[in-house]
């Protein structure tokens, strides 16, 4: 199996702070994987690397062999890679259908002359990419709240509804960066089981969550992170018994 994201020697400083120092790992095609470790060990910093919502000092990151590094975000996006973020990024003043629709059209890109004149070809388009948003409000339980403004939907589904949209944009890779966080333990099992079909669509996961328990259920391999560098990597049950693993993890709690 080939790896989709290779990433290497990945440094990046906030003044003395090495949030990511030198870090090294690589991503399988077709997999879920998941990214662990403490509090501000790295991780969403390593996401926005990734996904060129921050430049790296050094390093390189490569996807299907593409250089990211110094790409602008909606370039990276264009490649491939979508992601989801702590705090769920909708647009609540529209409804959740034109949430997703973004998505769609964004992807389509449909002749803007034909949008502005709306020829027959438009509204033909318009059909296909509502019928298209609603499989994806379908896959996230939303269809029934697809006409409603986003604004005021609860956690749970705001979180849907992010999904969704990053669906929408076909991508081949997903970062998902605390999907779980807020839910209750009905929402996560759903969320679970939404998400672990992704990989038999040629989709690959790449997950940070501070719900352990359900990453290592969900995860094929697994990285840990510790004051922006890798202590270690392997799969879930491996990670489990890993003696410095559990020592960075009870020393937070205890901190
Ligand atoms: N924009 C920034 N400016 C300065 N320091 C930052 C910035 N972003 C992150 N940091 C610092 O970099 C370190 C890594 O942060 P990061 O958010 O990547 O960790 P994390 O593992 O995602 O943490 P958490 O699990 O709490 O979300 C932390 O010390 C954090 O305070």
């Amino acid at each position: 199996m080939s790896f989709i994201l290779e990433v290497k020697n990945l440094t990046k400083r906030f003044g003395a702070l090495k949030a990511v120092n030198g870090l090294s790992f690589r991503v399988r095609q077709g997999t879920i994987s998941a990214l662990i470790g403490p509090n501000g060990s790295g991780k969403s910093t390593t996401f926005n690397l990734i996904t060129g919502h921050l430049k790296p000092d050094s390093g390189t990151i490569l996807f299907e062999g593409h250089h990211l590094e110094g790409l602008p975000a909606e370039e990276i996006a264009r490649l491939g890679i979508a992601r989801t973020f702590q705090t769920p990024q909708i647009f609540t003043h529209l409804t959740v259908l034109e949430n997703v629709l973004l998505s769609v059209y964004q992807r389509k890109r449909p002749g803007l002359l034909s949008s502005l004149l709306r020829l027959p070809n438009f509204f033909k388009k318009e059909k296909e990419a509502q019928e298209e948003a609603f499989v994806y409000l379908e896959r996230f339980f939303l269809a029934d709240e697809a006409h409603r403004p986003a604004e005021g939907l609860p956690l749970g589904k705001l979180r849907h509804l992010e999904l969704a949209r990053a669906l929408a944009l076909k991508p081949k890779l997903l970062l998902l960066d605390e999907a779980a966080s807020g839910l209750d333990p009905r929402e996560k099992i759903d969320l679970a089981e939404a998400l672990t079909s992704l990989p038999q669509e040629g989709i690959t996961l790449f997950w940070v969550e501070h719900d352990l328990n359900l990453l290592m259920e969900v995860a094929e391999e697994v990285i840990v992170l510790d004051q922006g560098e890798k202590i270690a990597e392997g799969p879930p049950r491996e990670i489990q018994r890993n003696p410095r693993v559990i020592q960075v993890y009870l020393g937070e709690e205890h901190a």
